[in-house]
């Protein structure tokens, strides 16, 4: 972040407000102070420049500092929070500086004095509470990461990750290593990730750091202080001692401490509502790193949209906190079988009762985002609309603990538990707030007129009288208009004058004459208009003034009692919305199963890896929606009673599905360990503690590496970590470089992966020597994906079977996707010298036997050579005149199946 005030703070003869703006700004540095004046944010100086950039608003200037001008720009406070929105998402920090007394009490003091004006809160990405700049189905994680040196085994170094989403109350921490850490960020997937730093400027550290899916920022190590850690997380949650919560380790506490730190800091004294920090424990998680993460496009395609992604393709729920939470289980699946068990169990029972589920979905997209709603609200930044959702949100949850109570048999154990935890929310809550709040409700506190009628005698009688006041002011109207004898008298409104009488100008002066004895005080004169007000009318505006803010006093404080009593009932309210979290999930994905299709995997502690019937979720769907079928297939990397894993070697055309195949069997893995239904007839796995894939090829240039580099570093990461538990994906490994050297890796490849790493693998390759390996790998099978080839173009048929393709029909390929018929014809030949010719010195062989490019092109063919075709005859055959419409249509049948056309290219 930049400091960007091209100021001097101790600057000499700044105005008292413009010393007020260089202290504030002084405080904050590295963010854009938004400095509040009246109904505007404005920014001075380099952040005015940044700002206006940023944002696309008008540099303006305001005075004079040290002889030159101010550059400056404002926002308006009602469209604050969009402007907010794309600062954050630029990655800029905001101070926000609210006034924080009355603009008379300044007056008071005297001419010169400034209204006092402090910082409130700094914005950043991690922090973020407004519904406005967050996206409903997704976490907002602030992430922090601490080393622990030297505690390790071996002496080595630990690290651990500590994230919240203040707009949840959520707090997990978690230790791992730095094999591991980068596969973690990936998984939790923060806003924003700092570190100390200290470790920026550590040699080893730093490159770590640099490694990492997202650059994390430097924080003061103080805020990591390993010694005071547990004695602040302690203070925080009013505890003697941690040991109650779980048992941390000291790197844990360093980073549970810091993140907690930061959260204090940006929110400025408000207290968040954090819940107690959750120790995830580093082996219950299925183990996915970023690049394998991206590849599969898990949560998001590799474009970084969530549509196309697995998760759009089965998010079947109906609120923003159950996409959320399934997220989270997608990135991180489990590697627990009777805790996938017990989620399974959860998705059967609502399978087994249509009619249950669909009442129980009725009522849960009734139900608001309590989660975000009571964090708003514990940080005063809540409105009527957010303790509504609680009311809300609570009678959803009501109907439902009572549909779950009255549900025929035993609730397996998931929705049990979230049955007891809406028995337990505190009864009447929803009704006291329905009770107490309008229909309509204003979004800000501060506009008002969100109480009931009839709700609370004192404010219905502030309000009458105000409203009686606006309705003497309207018989005051007729009143002056008759006395004046001006029929187009108007008493109107506006902020600078208050109530006050308008007339034409030409009644106007009548007015300020002797008939009227002064009664009439002149305000304004306007073209063809003259205003003015009277004694009797400024006494009822001082009425009606008082009367509205008395109201709204009243109104206030009816909030703050609710909000007072739901802050109460934290707890409650917290675990309710995890619970619904829970049952939207379940009934989301049991929706999924049945209108897909979809089975129950058994996933045990064996070593299986057997699929029948495969399908790829995201493709199938993508097909559906275009009219097509998807071809299942099947896998069988490993049985129940299996030691190592097998290996599949898929030979076969481009474009046959290869990819595809690998893929999904991947998706079904990750699926059956979220505890989810899963694509396939049949599924039996055994538990995969961590997948690796290896499949598309991307540079990483931002970090130095081309194409074939971060395809050989991701292939090494898979060699030296992958285990007999493991499930591997590699999709044309050697593709990147000169046909021999690409051919000799994924060669050695194969034989580490079978002796050494003994890993459940699906190995596709464009190189059919490999097939050869069969031969002396036990567990290595051959298969294919089989094509039929139809005068001269291949026909896809999506269909794996045992075995290995002859060749790989690149030129038909190239040829269906529109590469020119010269450009065809010449790879044709080409290829047939190739293939008759030494491949040792290819170069050598074309240059001395190959008639030139120019040749090919004269002599250029039709693309595909005289084979009689089939159509013509037929059609000449046909007289339509004589024919029947019957006779017409056996005929059109005919034609169609005397042409195969080949598939999608
Ligand atoms: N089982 C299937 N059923 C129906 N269509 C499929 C199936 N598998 C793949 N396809 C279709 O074929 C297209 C190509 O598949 P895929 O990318 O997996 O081929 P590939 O063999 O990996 O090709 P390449 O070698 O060129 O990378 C997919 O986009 C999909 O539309």
């Amino acid at each position: 972040m930049l400091d960007n005030a091209k100021t001097d703070p101790a600057s000499a003869r700044a105005t008292p407000m413009m010393e007020q703006y260089l202290e504030l700004k002084v405080a904050h540095p590295g963010t854009l102070l938004f400095y509040r004046m009246g109904d505007f944010y404005e920014l001075f100086f380099g952040d005015a420049e940044i700002a206006s950039r940023a944002l696309g608003i008008t540099l303006t200037k305001r005075g004079k500092h040290l002889g030159e001008d101010i550059p400056m720009c404002g926002v308006p406070i009602h469209a604050a929070n969009d402007y907010l929105q794309k600062l954050i998402a630029l990655g800029h920090h905001v101070a926000v500086c609210e006034q924080t007394e009355d603009p008379a009490e300044a007056k008071k003091r005297g001419g010169r004095s400034v209204v006092k004006r402090d910082v409130v809160r700094i914005v950043t990405p991690g922090t973020i509470t407004e519904e406005t700049l967050l996206r409903s189905g997704e976490s907002n994680y602030l992430a922090t990461l601490a080393r622990g040196r030297g505690v390790g085994p071996g002496g080595s170094d630990r690290w651990a990750l500590a994230f919240i989403d203040i707009s949840t109350g959520e707090f997990r921490v978690v230790e791992t290593d730095r094999q591991r850490l980068a596969a973690d960020v990936a998984r939790i997937d923060p806003r924003e990730l700092l570190a100390p730093d200290s470790l920026f400027a550590d040699e080893e550290a730093g490159a770590l750091l640099r490694g990492l899916p997202l650059q994390p920022s430097p924080l003061p190590a103080a805020f990591f202080d390993g010694s005071t850690a547990a004695s602040r997380l302690a203070g925080y949650f009013g505890v003697g001692t941690l040991d109650g919560i779980a048992a941390f380790s000291r790197v844990e506490l360093a980073a549970a401490a810091a993140a907690l730190a930061y959260v204090e800091k940006t929110q400025i004294g408000a207290r968040v509502p954090l819940g107690r920090p959750l120790r995830e424990t580093e082996g219950g998680l299925l183990l996915i790193d970023a690049a394998t993460r991206a590849n599969l496009e898990l949560t998001r395609t590799l474009t970084g949209e969530r549509r196309g992604s697995l998760l759009a393709a089965i998010d079947r729920c109906v609120t923003g906190a159950g996409s959320r939470m399934l997220a989270a289980r997608l990135a991180g699946p489990i590697t627990d079988p009777d805790e996938i068990g017990r989620r399974l169990d959860a998705i059967d029972w609502l399978i087994a009762a249509p009619d249950l589920r669909r009442r129980l979905r009725e009522q849960l997209a009734a139900c608001p985002d309590l989660a975000r709603a009571l964090s708003r609200l514990a940080l005063d930044r809540g409105g009527p609309r957010d303790l509504a959702a609680i009311g809300a949100g609570l009678s959803a949850a009501a109907a439902i603990a009572e549909l779950l109570g009255d549900a025929e048999g035993l609730l397996p154990d998931e929705i049990a538990e979230v049955a007891t935890v809406l028995v337990a929310l505190p009864p009447g809550f929803a009704e006291r707030i329905g009770a107490a709040l309008d229909d309509e409700l204003p979004l800000l506190k501060r506009d008002g007129g969100f109480v009931r009628p009839g709700h609370d005698g004192e404010l219905d009688a502030t309000r009458a009288l105000r409203d009686e006041s606006r309705q003497v002011i309207a018989a005051l109207q007729g009143r002056y208009a008759a006395e004046t004898d001006v029929k187009t008298l108007k008493i109107r409104h506006n902020n600078v004058l208050g109530y006050y009488i308008e007339v034409p100008q030409l009644h106007g002066e009548r007015l300020l004459g002797a008939d009227f004895a002064g009664r009439f005080i002149h305000r304004q004169t306007m073209a063809g208009a003259m205003r003015f007000v009277t004694t009797e009318l400024a006494g009822l505006e001082a009425q009606i003034a008082s009367a509205a803010d008395r109201a709204l006093q009243r109104e206030l404080g009816v909030f703050d009692t609710l909000a007072v009593a739901v802050k109460d009932e934290d707890a409650a309210i917290r675990a309710a919305a995890g619970a619904l979290a829970r049952l939207d999930v379940a009934a989301g994905l049991a929706t999924l199963a049945e209108a897909e299709g979809w089975s129950r995997p058994l996933v045990d502690g064996s070593l299986a890896f057997e699929i029948e019937g495969g399908r790829h979720p995201v493709v199938e769907q993508a097909l559906k929606r275009a009219g097509e079928s998807f071809v299942p297939n099947d896998s069988r990397l490993g049985d129940a009673g299996a030691e190592a894993g097998r290996i599949w070697l898929i030979t076969g055309p481009n474009m046959a599905g290869k990819s595809t195949f690998l893929r999904q069997n991947a998706l079904i893995a990750v699926l059956a360990q979220i505890g989810s239904y899963v694509p396939a007839r049949r599924a039996q796995i055994g538990v995969v503690d961590r997948l690796f894939s290896r499949v598309g090829a991307a540079d990483d240039l931002a970090r130095g590496r081309s194409t074939f580099m971060v395809e050989m570093v991701e292939t090494a990461a898979i060699l030296n970590q992958a285990t007999a538990r493991s499930l591997v994906i590699l999709d044309e490994i050697g593709r990147g470089t000169a046909t021999f050297d690409g051919l000799s890796i994924a060669w050695a490849a194969i034989e580490h992966l079978h002796e050494v790493n003994r890993s459940r693998s699906l190995f596709a390759t464009h190189y059919h020597e490999l097939t050869a390996l069969a031969q002396r790998l036990d567990r290595l099978e051959n298969a294919t994906v089989r094509v039929r080839e139809w005068q001269g173009d291949v026909v896809f048929l999506h269909e794996i079977v045992p075995g290995a393709a002859d060749r790989s029909y690149g030129i038909q390929v190239a040829k269906l996707a529109g590469l020119p018929p010269s450009v065809v014809a010449r790879a044709r030949a080409v290829l047939e010298r190739l293939e008759e010719g030494d491949r040792k010195s290819p170069a050598t062989t074309l240059i001395d036997d190959l008639p030139l490019f120019a040749a090919a092109r004269v002599a250029e063919m039709p693309s595909v050579p005289a084979v009689e075709d089939p159509l013509g005859p037929a059609l000449d055959a046909l007289l339509p005149d004589e024919m029947t419409p019957r006779d017409a249509l056996e005929a059109l049948y005919r034609l169609k199946a005397l042409r195969a056309r080949p598939q999608r290219i």
